[in-house]
């Protein structure tokens, strides 16, 4: 690495520090709690002084500079046309200390990345099943109204009871517009972020994946490291065959309605 590139590095992290607990944003915010950094953002959960709710306020990394601040709006303006009640609603954007935030409603519970690698959540292949059917109908909904996620991952989905909620609008976009992707992005990265219906299927069935490999235990087998999905895990014939046309193995699904027409069927066997 360069002197230059670490420089660089230094002063991104010092500048992309979270801000401290009990910190007012915008006169009205007041930091209770970090919740998190991804590549474009600060999330914070903060205690709305005018309402006294919590609200999830997240702000545009001032190391991205105007891409950042182009994204949050972009967040922003997704979480405005989507109004559904498994989406956190959107409170609006606003400025303070020349940074850019996102303010949008707090949804309790856990993530399904925590539930799995923290409180250990083990999902036999019928919870998973009932699980992904919610999710789908939050995703075919989102499909209906012209636009994908393109993000749909075990932290951006919440769980509380049976009610399931997914966040981080970061990365949607309208279907068929030209795909954000830097032109060395690999294939991965490509199927998922491509603004069309087939990314979010293949990050559901990545989704479903995770769910189904919470209850694998590898001590119980023989050493099956490096073998793929389908010989590690124990599912039904019909699940082998929705993940292989999520997954693209197979000729995949253009609609999510297709996808869910085999869920319900499989829930109902
Ligand atoms: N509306 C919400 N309600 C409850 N928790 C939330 C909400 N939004 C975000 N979080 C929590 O904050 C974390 C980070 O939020 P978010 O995913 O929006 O940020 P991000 O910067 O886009 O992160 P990444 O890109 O790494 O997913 C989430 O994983 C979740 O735990």
């Amino acid at each position: 690495m360069t002197l230059l590139a670490y420089w660089k590095g230094a002063y991104e992290a010092w500048i992309d520090y979270p801000q401290r607990s009990g910190k007012l944003l915008g006169g009205r915010y007041r930091i209770e709690r970090f919740l998190g950094v991804g590549s474009f953002g600060l999330t914070y959960l903060c205690c709305d002084l005018h309402s006294n709710d919590l609200v999830v306020v997240k702000q545009a990394k001032p190391s991205k500079k105007q891409l950042g601040r182009e994204l949050l709006r972009r967040e922003s303006e997704m979480m405005e046309a989507l109004k559904l009640p498994e989406i956190p609603a959107s409170y609006g954007l606003f400025e303070a200390d020349k940074q850019l935030y996102l303010v949008s409603e707090y949804r309790q519970g856990q993530t399904v990345e925590q539930l799995i690698f923290e409180r250990r959540a083990v999902y036999a292949e019928k919870d998973a099943l009932r699980i992904i059917r919610s999710l789908m109908a939050i995703v075919s909904a989102v499909h209906e109204q012209g636009i994908v996620h393109l993000d749909i991952r075990i932290p951006n989905v919440i769980l509380r009871g049976e009610r399931i909620s997914l966040i981080d609008f970061g990365l949607a976009s309208r279907i068929g517009e030209p795909a954000r992707v830097e032109t060395e992005a690999n294939e991965e990265t490509r199927r998922r972020r491509t603004p069309e219906v087939a990314s979010d299927l293949y990050a559901v069935g990545h989704f479903f994946l995770f769910m189904l490999y919470s209850g694998y235990d590898p001590d119980d087998k023989e050493a099956l490291t490096g073998v793929s999905w389908e010989k590690e895990l124990n599912v039904s014939a019909e699940v082998k065959r929705m993940l292989r046309k999520l997954l693209q193995l197979d000729l995949p699904y253009t609609d999510a309605r297709d996808f869910i027409h085999d869920l319900d069927a499989s829930l109902q066997a």
